[in-house]
């Protein structure tokens, strides 16, 4: 597992019982016994400054998430957000996920969340797009048969982009939203980026992936 500089980020989420800041691989497979709860797992993947996943967390005590973030200074915010009141069944882990498969084992996961993340527009950078062929191979193998991935975005590209490649890799949608805060969806929990780009206006794409059975 890659561990990114910035120690003062490191010692600094440490102290908090909700960051898992001491080698997160240890507890592949072994999730639950972790935070002495059974439930479902809900793994968000870019998850910024945490503010998706810690309401997530403080509305469904009955499910775990976890919320994977590549930099640590990022982080720190969803750390300090969560200061003071963390609640149980949430943590945060400091990690890139190429290393998912470090993280968990297969099978291991119930749904992964996808909002928002960079639609890396140039061709050449396609691969570092969350949603390219390699990452969701990899989401096949941690996730359970019935696992599901819900995603967000307010580029059309990007949409358009990962409803090409989910279908491609056997994927099928329900709940696709072409403007989410245009349409009568309930429930919506919202990000930061997507409090940021719906307060101007703009259109936010959503979707729910699921493996076709024939
Ligand atoms: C545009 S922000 C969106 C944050 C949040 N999901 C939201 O909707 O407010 C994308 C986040 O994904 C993270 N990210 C991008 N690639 C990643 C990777 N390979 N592993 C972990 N995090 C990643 C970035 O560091 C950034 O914090």
């Amino acid at each position: 597992m890659r561990l990114r500089k910035k120690p003062w980020a490191h010692e600094y989420m440490a102290k908090f019982p909700n960051v898992v800041s001491e080698n997160p691989s240890a507890n592949q497979g072994r999730w639950r016994e972790y935070f002495q709860q059974e439930g479902p797992l809900h793994v968000e993947v870019g998850t910024g400054k945490g503010r998706f996943i810690t309401e997530m967390a403080r509305q469904h005590p009955d499910i775990l998430f976890i919320g994977v973030e590549k930099y640590s200074s990022v982080l720190v915010t969803g750390v300090q957000r969560v200061e003071g009141n963390p609640p149980a069944n949430l943590r945060l882990i400091e990690a890139d996920v190429n290393d998912i498969e470090d993280l968990f084992t297969p099978r291991e996961i119930d749904r992964l969340y996808i909002n928002f993340t960079d639609p890396w527009p140039k061709k050449r950078h396609a691969k570092r797009r969350l949603t390219h062929g390699d990452f969701l191979q990899k989401y096949d193998r941690v996730l359970t048969d019935d696992g599901e991935i819900h995603f967000k975005t307010d580029n059309q590209g990007l949409f358009e982009y990962s409803l090409g490649s989910m279908s491609q890799h056997g994927l099928a949608f329900k709940n696709v939203s072409l403007d989410l805060h245009r349409s009568d969806v309930k429930h919506n929990v919202m990000t930061e980026y997507e409090e940021k780009f719906a307060g101007k206006g703009m259109r936010i794409y959503r979707l729910e992936a699921y493996r076709h059975t024939l």
